[in-house]
């Protein structure tokens, strides 16, 4: 698939805000979709369930609050920004039953299309806008005027206006300020889980954590463990970010350089590349998928058990009381 890029004058704004737009759940993704489409002049409604923790919080930035089959019913863009193993029973409950011919039904990201938890009616555009990073910094870079990059994808092409409407949608949060790249449901899925399994939260995670272990347990003090490791880590990450790995390697000493193309590639061996294959492998045949949504309907026994023991790591603790200690931080 050759790539396709596009910027804010490739987007016609005017579509999306010729909608009426549905926002459903309100929570990293949500309120930054929500905030920053009705700042660029979008009629919003967000629909959320009566006893949600997140009503408050929309209300408060003055957002009207309807339930979440109120407000697929009326609206004719319907997006749904709830977590993703939630989304099978949201849709069948409370969307599906509202859903107009000539309603275009959006994802945040494609799991649910992905593996067919949800089979939506033929009438209908679903497509995809996925912002390739945390909703606050979604938000955050579309209030500093700039915008996180955005996939877009279109499943069903109903009205044969998906692909615009989606691309509108994105301009509209500031994605194509920094490049909206077309893709497929099932590209967008499949790289998604591997970056946040693989690279960007689990494997950075485990690399972390690994790191501060083997220098404490080596006697070193695990304040100076965790600012090693941890607290250095976004500056060396800020500076790929901003100029690549050549950008990293070009402002750190040569000492550094040498220790990094050297030692490097003995931490990332060919064993770890082996199992990042087989973990990309589980996430293209499914098993992942089915996995976590049998631990999700389980009541999560696993992942609260495994979430448990990360906050109680050591590191934690000490990185907890070093940031509180910086003196630019909100004590
Ligand atoms: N987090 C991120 O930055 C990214 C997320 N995505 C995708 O965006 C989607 C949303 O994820 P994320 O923003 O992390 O989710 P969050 O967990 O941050 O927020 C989920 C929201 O959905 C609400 N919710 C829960 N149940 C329902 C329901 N039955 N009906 C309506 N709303 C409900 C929650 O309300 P309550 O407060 O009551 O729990 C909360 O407001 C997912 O598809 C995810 O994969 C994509 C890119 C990045
Ligand atoms: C890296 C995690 C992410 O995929 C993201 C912020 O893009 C997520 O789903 O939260």
């Amino acid at each position: 698939m050759a790539v396709e890029i596009f910027y804010d004058a490739d987007a016609d704004l005017g579509i999306v805000q010729g909608r009426k737009v549905a926002i459903i759940g309100y929570g990293s993704q949500g309120h930054a979709h929500a905030l920053s489409l009705r700042d660029s002049g979008v009629d919003v409604r967000i629909g959320l369930p009566e006893n949600s923790r997140s009503r408050a919080k929309a209300e408060e930035e003055g957002l009207r609050v309807l339930t979440t089959a109120e407000a697929a019913a009326e609206a004719d863009l319907i997006m749904i920004l709830a977590p993703d193993t939630k989304q099978r029973q949201i849709y069948a409950e409370d969307i599906a039953p509202n859903l107009k011919s000539g309603d275009a039904l959006f994802f945040g990201h494609g799991f649910n299309i992905r593996y067919g938890l949800i089979q939506p009616p033929a009438d209908v555009d679903v497509a995809m806008v996925a912002p390739k990073g945390p909703g606050h910094l979604v938000r955050r870079q579309f209030v500093d005027g700039k915008g996180v990059p955005c996939l877009i994808a279109v499943e069903q092409d109903a009205s044969g206006n998906a692909q615009a409407l989606a691309l509108s949608y994105a301009a509209a949060i500031g994605g194509a300020r920094a490049g909206v790249i077309k893709t497929t449901f099932k590209e967008e899925t499949e790289t998604d889980l591997f970056g946040e399994q693989a690279v960007l939260c689990g494997g950075a995670s485990a690399l972390v954590q690994t790191g501060f272990e083997v220098l404490v347990e080596a006697g070193y003090q695990p304040e100076i463990a965790y600012f090693e490791v941890l607290h250095e880590l976004k500056l060396i990450v800020d500076l790929m970010w901003e100029g690549g790995i050549a950008g990293q390697r070009y402002s750190c000493s040569d000492t550094a350089e040498y220790g990094d193309l050297t030692r490097g590639p003995r931490v990332i061996d060919a064993h770890v590349k082996e199992s990042m294959r087989k973990i990309l492998g589980e996430i293209q045949d499914g098993t992942f998928a089915k996995e976590w949504v049998a631990e999700d309907e389980a009541g999560r026994p696993n992942f609260t058990k495994l979430q448990e023991e990360g906050n109680a790591h050591q590191i934690e603790v000490v990185g907890k009381k070093l940031r509180s200690l910086m003196s630019w931080t909100n004590k």
